[in-house]
């Protein structure tokens, strides 16, 4: 239970769910409270209350720093709001509004029904509605139409995520809502925006909270950013944001806070604290977590940047006496490794090693799930720069207003919302190795400007800085885009392609790939050593013949997780035809993986509620409970991808037949 100031007990065995719960049972059980509890009378009209302008300051005051801090991201929210004609409301814990977004007339209608600053939604008073009964459950959850108690709120669908505080309490409530229309599939992506927008402030408030202490990152497939767990000098776990606690599949808060950072991550306290950069892989039930060191306490940082210093001047030192030294040509196997026997790769390979060290920029093309990025890591790892920071920057899925800070860094004091001390960018962060550009199609105009200065002048300017940082990078771009098209569209700069396009890597959809046997039977060893299955997997003919024949829309990607769901599903040694995936038997759907362009031509006035990808999309999202990061996983493409489809087919915006 939730006790008074909104924090979970721990009798409670519930944490509030990361992700959107589709049973509806919360909705029996919340008409129960209203009718039992609250003594509400069911099927009547509920009358709103709304606060005066000077108490809603008041209810407000307490989330000011949050609402500032979260400016971006709730930036963010808006615009696909707006775009997708839903209202943004942020509540304190008691579930008074004290922030209402109206950007469009559609909004100022939803105003007018009481979607607005100042109004009460707490359950016992309101009845069944998003923000009360989310939280009164403490968890995202959608109320739609009739499922709210009172005969006036039915005309919504409302789907809400709790905010959670650093000290794990509830601070307020994140809403998005429109007029119900019975677009199932439109409630469950604005209920997963709800619930990983409110994962994000969780992050960001939590970040701040905790900066004098060590933060762990438990970078996850599924979790993106903001499974954060932050632990004090002697290695005991003090704190962990909603998203740690699910992936650790900790039903309480103190299931995790309090343990020994060995017991937690199977890491001594020693490696944890040791000065070079910290990396260490961690299996939790069958889940891989890449654990870093995302903050230390500043207290331990001088002495560890002027470790960072001293690394950075010996290696300057090295390398301008002796230059970077080249690797003899056996010893470029990574690329080797990632060309598998495909001539057409292998010729690929072999120009890339005659490259590699002399400072020529690479653009890797390619559909998605083709294996660019480890492509790039097999290019780094071939190079004498091998054993130096890669460090991949997906400019497609860092939001525009955190790409530039992202990049370039920023000075102590720049941010009122920034660490203190400043952050080092990516590009900084890689000097000495690679920077890896993934989807460079995406950056923004104003950056392209800018990256094209780094090129050229080798140097970075942090933000709110004057004083240039000479850098030493390799330069690795990639694209599944048309980059060309992009420029003479004048979507991207044209001087930058030819700064960035001298050497190209066109890697083949893994239909064209004439290896195909034996990458399959290559991923199938790498998925036995993750499941730690001590004896090889076979493959049965038949199944094998389907895996070759089959034309991959995702490409390598697709290929992995259909062998892994595979290699569970199968009852003896063998994967047999049947523990494919039934797209692997039932072809012929339209190529996911086609590029944005052809999405667009399709989407806006074209796409037609019937097209195979549309249904394939749909599938996709519905099968896993509309969670956008696993529907993408499923599909094989990455979740910009997914998002920039689910744009493109209008899903937030049209009516799904329930
Ligand atoms: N040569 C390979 N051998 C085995 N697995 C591979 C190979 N290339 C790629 N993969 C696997 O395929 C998946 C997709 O690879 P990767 O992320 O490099 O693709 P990508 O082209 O960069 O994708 P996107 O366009 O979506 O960014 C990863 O799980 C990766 O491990």
């Amino acid at each position: 239970m939730r006790n008074n100031n909104g924090s979970y007990t721990s009798s409670t065995s519930t944490a509030p769910a990361v992700t959107p719960e589709n049973d509806a049972s919360y909705i029996q059980s919340s008409w129960q409270r209203c009718k039992d509890k609250y003594k509400i009378e069911p099927q009547r009209t509920i009358k709103l209350c709304s606060l005066t302008e000077r108490e809603i300051q008041e209810k407000r005051e307490p989330l000011e720093q949050l609402l500032f801090d979260s400016h971006s991201i709730i930036q963010r929210i808006r615009r696909v709001a707006r775009q997708s004609g839903y209202s943004v409301l942020i509540s304190n814990a008691e579930g008074v509004t004290v922030k209402a977004f109206t950007d469009s007339d559609h909004d100022r209608a939803l105003q007018s029904k009481g979607l607005r600053q100042g109004t009460l939604w707490q359950e016992a008073i309101v009845g069944t509605n998003g923000l009360g009964t989310c939280l009164e459950e403490k968890r995202p959850i959608t109320v739609d139409a009739s499922e709210h108690y009172g005969t006036n709120l039915q005309c919504f669908s409302c789907s809400a995520a709790p905010l959670i505080g650093a000290d794990g309490s509830i601070v307020g409530g994140l809403d998005m809502s429109t007029f119900a229309s019975g677009n199932r599939l439109g409630q469950a992506l604005a209920l997963n925006f709800v619930t990983e927008t409110a994962n994000e402030i969780e992050a960001l408030i939590f970040r701040g909270a905790y900066k004098n202490q060590h933060i762990i990152n438990l970078a996850g497939a599924a979790n993106m950013n903001t499974a954060l767990v932050a632990f004090n000098d002697n290695g005991t776990v003090i704190a962990a944001t909603t998203t740690a606690l699910m992936a650790l599949n900790c039903r309480q808060r103190y299931d995790l806070v309090g343990k020994g950072v060995e017991e937690a991550f199977q890491i001594s306290r020693n490696e944890l604290f040791q000065p070079a950069p910290f990396h260490h892989q961690f299996q939790f039930n069958n889940a891989e977590f890449d654990l870093h060191l995302e903050l230390r306490p500043p207290e331990a940082k001088p002495q560890q940047e002027t470790l960072r210093r001293q690394t950075a001047a010996a290696q300057t030192k090295r390398t301008s006496s002796i230059g970077l030294k080249r690797l003899p040509p056996e010893q470029h196997t990574p690329l080797l490794e990632a060309a598998g026997s495909d001539p057409a790769l292998i010729r690929q390979a072999n120009s890339c090693m005659r490259i590699v060290d002399r400072g020529v920029i690479t653009l890797i093309q390619g559909e998605t799930g083709t294996g660019k990025e480890v492509w790039a890591k097999a290019l780094h790892d071939s190079s004498a720069r091998r054993g130096r920071p890669f460090v991949a920057v997906n400019c497609a899925a860092i939001p525009e207003t955190l790409i530039e800070s992202e990049l370039f860094g920023y000075g102590a004091g720049t941010f009122t919302g920034g660490l203190k001390s400043g952050k080092k960018g990516k590009i900084e962060a890689s000097d000495g190795g690679t920077l890896f550009l993934d989807e460079i199609g995406d950056m923004p105009a104003e950056l392209q400007a800018r990256l094209l200065r780094v090129l050229a002048e080798k140097e970075i300017i942090p933000l709110g800085e004057v004083e240039p940082v000479p850098i030493d990078i390799n330069v690795i771009c990639a694209t599944h885009r048309d980059l060309e098209q992009y420029v003479s569209q004048g979507d991207f700069r044209e001087d930058l392609y030819y700064r960035i396009s001298v050497f190209k890597v066109t890697l083949p959809a893994l239909r064209n790939r004439q290896d195909k046997s034996e990458l399959i039977r290559k991923v199938l060893e790498q998925i036995r050593s993750e499941l730690g299955d001590p004896d090889p997997i076979g493959l049965a003919t038949e199944a094998e013949q389907a895996l070759v024949s089959y034309p991959w829309p995702g490409n390598i990607r697709q290929l992995k997780n259909v062998l892994h769901c595979a290699a569970c599903m199968r009852e003896g040694r063998d994967i047999q035809i049947d523990d494919l995936a039934g797209e692997v038997l039932n072809p012929g759907l339209e190529d996911f993986s086609a590029g944005t362009a052809s999405v667009a031509q399709s989407s806006g006035n074209g796409a037609t509620s019937q097209s195979p990808e549309k249904q394939q999309l749909i599938a996709a999202l519905e099968t896993n409970r509309w969670n956008v990061t696993r529907a993408a996983k499923a599909l094989g493409v990455s979740r910009s991808t997914l998002h920039r489809k689910i744009k493109a087919h209008g899903l937030l915006l049209e009516p799904q037949e329930s």
